[in-house]
């Protein structure tokens, strides 16, 4: 059986993951989401949650994990985030490897991995490719700002551990423009069969 193509989406705050990891779902891609896996462990996994609950008391309650209480624990301690992350991605880590394993046994040809702090974390380095998302930064902000409890803190607070738009575009395999829905789709598609191609032996058309 040959190897499962693992493509990387990432992009900054806004930039249209998600919506982008959906339009790959609607061509039958199987897609792993971090941030999904990230919510799903503060709920139900409880070495996380104790953790968390040791670095930010207050962001714990019964169910778990309150993301609005712990971004304000973030908001007000800086020294916070790379403690979270530390915790938060070896946590994922097994989460994401059963995906893979069970994209490997039920035989897909290519996943998707969408992942917002992928170069940060140096994903790029075990993935076979990396497609970015993008929009002009105005419309980034503008869509963020929509967000409820969005303020201009919290905003320069991700952005700022965040790897810029430019080098995420520099140093993508693929970028996609997310202007417009339908342009994005087309994008997505020829994304996939570019890189369905290159795993019957073409080259990819970059
Ligand atoms: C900061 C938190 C509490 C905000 O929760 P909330 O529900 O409001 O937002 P959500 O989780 O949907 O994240 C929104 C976006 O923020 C950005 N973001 C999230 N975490 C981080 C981070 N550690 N650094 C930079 N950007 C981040 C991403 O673009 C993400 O898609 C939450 O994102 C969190 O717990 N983050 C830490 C875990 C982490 O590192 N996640 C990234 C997985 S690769
Ligand atoms: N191709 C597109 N065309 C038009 N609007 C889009 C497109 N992609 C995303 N959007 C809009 O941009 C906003 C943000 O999109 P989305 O939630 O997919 O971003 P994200 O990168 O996953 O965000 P986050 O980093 O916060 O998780 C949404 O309102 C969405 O409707």
């Amino acid at each position: 059986m040959s190897k499962v193509f693992l493509l990387g989406l990432t992009g900054s705050i806004g930039m249209g993951k998600s919506t982008t990891a959906e339009m790959f779902r609607d061509a039958e891609i199987a897609v792993w989401d971090a941030d999904a896996a990230v919510h799903e462990l503060y709920t139900t996994d409880t070495e996380t949650i104790e953790k968390i609950h040791d670095i930010a008391p207050i962001a714990v309650t019964a169910d778990g994990v309150d993301r609005q209480a712990l971004s304000r624990c973030l908001q007000a301690d800086k020294e916070l985030f790379p403690k979270l992350e530390t915790i938060v991605h070896e946590a994922i880590r097994t989460h994401r490897a059963a995906f893979i394993e069970a994209c490997q046994t039920t035989g897909q040809k290519m996943a998707v991995l969408d992942i917002p702090l992928l170069f940060e974390t140096g994903a790029q380095d075990w993935l076979d490719a990396v497609l970015v998302v993008s929009v002009d930064a105005d419309v980034q902000k503008a869509r963020v700002m929509e967000r409820p409890g969005m303020t201009e803190d919290v905003f320069a607070m991700i952005l700022s551990r965040q790897t810029p738009d430019g080098e995420k575009r520099a140093r993508a395999d693929y970028v996609i423009e997310t202007h417009d829905l339908d342009g994005a789709r087309a994008s997505v598609q020829n994304v996939i069969e570019s890189i369905l191609k290159s795993k019957d032996g073409a080259q990819p058309d970059a």
